[in-house]
């Protein structure tokens, strides 16, 4: 469906000294749209035509780079050499599209938050001139600046239109004024490049095949370029569907992150959206305006009343992201997901997509799921292939882990198993099969069938491979 109905709102009165009704006017539209669907579209902003040019040769010609070449800026979880746990490139194969995540380039070498590393205050690794010239670094920095001011001038109209001071925000997203070490705001690279096997099959909650998965972002907001291809779908409520956010040229498209929602007590809503899978390249790029790592989010006074009472906990914005980002393949870090060999995100039919080879004897399975719908979700395994190691209970996830009962088996890669293979064609004897499926999507229900693993659950969030020395040795 289009996106006809996406607010469209015009913001040329922020950058010519706009009277107080212009002003006001602007942040009521902006309170209407995020509160009734969480995006609007801007028109008549002032970031250059020329920058948005710019950024997209310059985003082009980074992502066609060699792998290798890409890799060297690459966080530490792909690059070993990297100073950076979180903030660099990240490759197609682990969530379907490869990024670059870029810090604010003017952040302070010495502030001890950066020297201390402190996750996401983390300098930007540029590439050198020589491999992309001069222009690359000026570039981003200046889109940087742009879509900063455009953000901070968008928190200004929301701080009006909840009846607060227009500088209310400043502060709380950037604080290097007082003294700290200033936003944890990103800016991103995301491009998606034509499918290949090595990439894991997406898939949304109404089986359309996706390039990037279906989430909300953490963040207080995201003012996103979709560069002429389109593909990025919202889900509006009531009833449930998912729309088109068509491509405007020069236009931004801007989304209510979670952080927002929680500092109006849920009265501005974020909203769930996704990337349908194309069949040609496409570049977007969000800017992430977040706050600072020790930023209270907390509601605002004029967001509480008797109708809407609080309810949400106080949190603190770096601890909070650090959390919430979890959700994304990408970013994940602790140890148990270091070497994980990812396989298929979703379960086309009968078959599992082995984006390696996992050998028997050194994987474990894991399997994920949410539990948002916790009755729906049983498990049970055949002592014929697997054993059940254990379940893992995350913030809003469960997982678990399984492994090949035949420990005295010698090492077997699935290898034999092909690229995409339909299970049944697995040899029995071999007993390599680790999990045969049959996998109907139903609308807010997959089941999972097989002799060995019986699973119902809401969402399949994934299923994948994890090295299993840890697990191993406490499973002989
Ligand atoms: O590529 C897009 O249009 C959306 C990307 C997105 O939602 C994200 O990176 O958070
Ligand atoms: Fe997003």
């Amino acid at each position: 469906m289009s996106m006809n109905i996406i607010p469209v709102i015009d913001v040329k009165s922020f950058h010519q000294s706009p009277t107080t009704e212009q002003k006001l006017s602007v942040a009521k539209s902006i309170r209407h749209a995020c509160e009734t669907y969480g995006f609007f579209r801007i028109i008549n902003h002032d970031v250059p035509h020329d920058l948005i040019n710019n950024i997209t040769t310059e985003s082009f010609r980074f992502f066609h780079l060699s792998s290798d070449e890409k890799l060297k800026f690459a966080a530490r979880r792909w690059n070993p050499q990297s100073s950076n746990e979180y903030r660099g490139y990240f490759p197609a194969y682990v969530n379907g599209k490869e990024g670059s995540d870029i810090s604010n380039p003017h952040m302070s070498l010495t502030h001890q938050l950066v020297q201390q590393n402190i996750p996401f205050h983390e300098l930007n690794q540029w590439p050198t001139e020589q491999l992309l010239g001069k222009q690359w670094k000026i570039t981003i920095t200046q889109y940087w600046d742009a879509t900063w001011r455009l953000a901070m001038s968008i928190m200004q109209a929301i701080a009006l239109a909840f009846g607060l001071d227009e500088n209310y925000f400043d502060q709380l997203i950037d604080d290097t004024m007082k003294g700290g070490a200033g936003t944890l705001s990103a800016l991103r690279l995301n491009f998606y490049p034509l499918r290949d096997d090595s990439m894991p099959v997406l898939m949304g909650d109404d089986g359309q095949s996706l390039s990037c998965e279906t989430h909300c972002d953490n963040v207080i907001l995201t003012i996103l370029y979709q560069h002429q291809v389109g593909g990025l779908q919202v889900q509006l409520d009531e009833p449930k569907r998912w729309l088109n956010v068509d491509v405007v040229p020069y236009t931004f498209v801007v989304n209510t992150g979670r952080c927002l929602e929680r500092l109006t007590n849920g009265l501005l809503k974020a909203i769930n959206h996704r990337v349908t899978l194309l069949d040609e390249e496409r570049l977007s790029i969000p800017f992430f305006l977040g706050a600072c790592h020790t930023t209270p989010i907390v509601a605002l006074p004029t967001s509480i009343s008797i109708e809407n009472p609080p309810k949400y906990e106080p949190i603190e914005y770096g601890p909070y992201i650090m959390k919430a980002i979890q959700q994304f393949k990408e970013y994940r870090r602790n140890d148990s997901d270091k070497d994980v060999i990812y396989a298929s995100s979703s379960i086309p039919s009968h078959c599992l997509v082995h984006l390696r080879q996992p050998s028997i004897s050194q994987h474990v399975l894991r399997i994920e799921h949410s539990i948002d719908n916790e009755k729906l979700c049983k498990h049970k395994c055949s002592t014929d292939h697997l054993c059940s190691i254990s379940t893992y209970n995350r913030r809003d996830h469960r997982y678990h882990l399984f492994r090949h009962s035949l420990s005295s088996h010698p090492v077997r890669t699935f290898a034999d198993c092909r690229e995409k293979v339909s299970l049944s064609h697995i040899e029995q004897k071999a007993r390599v099969s680790i999990v045969h499926c049959n996998y109907d999507s139903l609308p807010w229900q997959r089941v999972i069938r097989s002799p060995s693993i019986i699973f119902q659950s809401y969402t399949l969030i994934g299923i994948s491979y994890l090295p299993c020395q840890a697990h191993c040795k406490k499973y002989p």
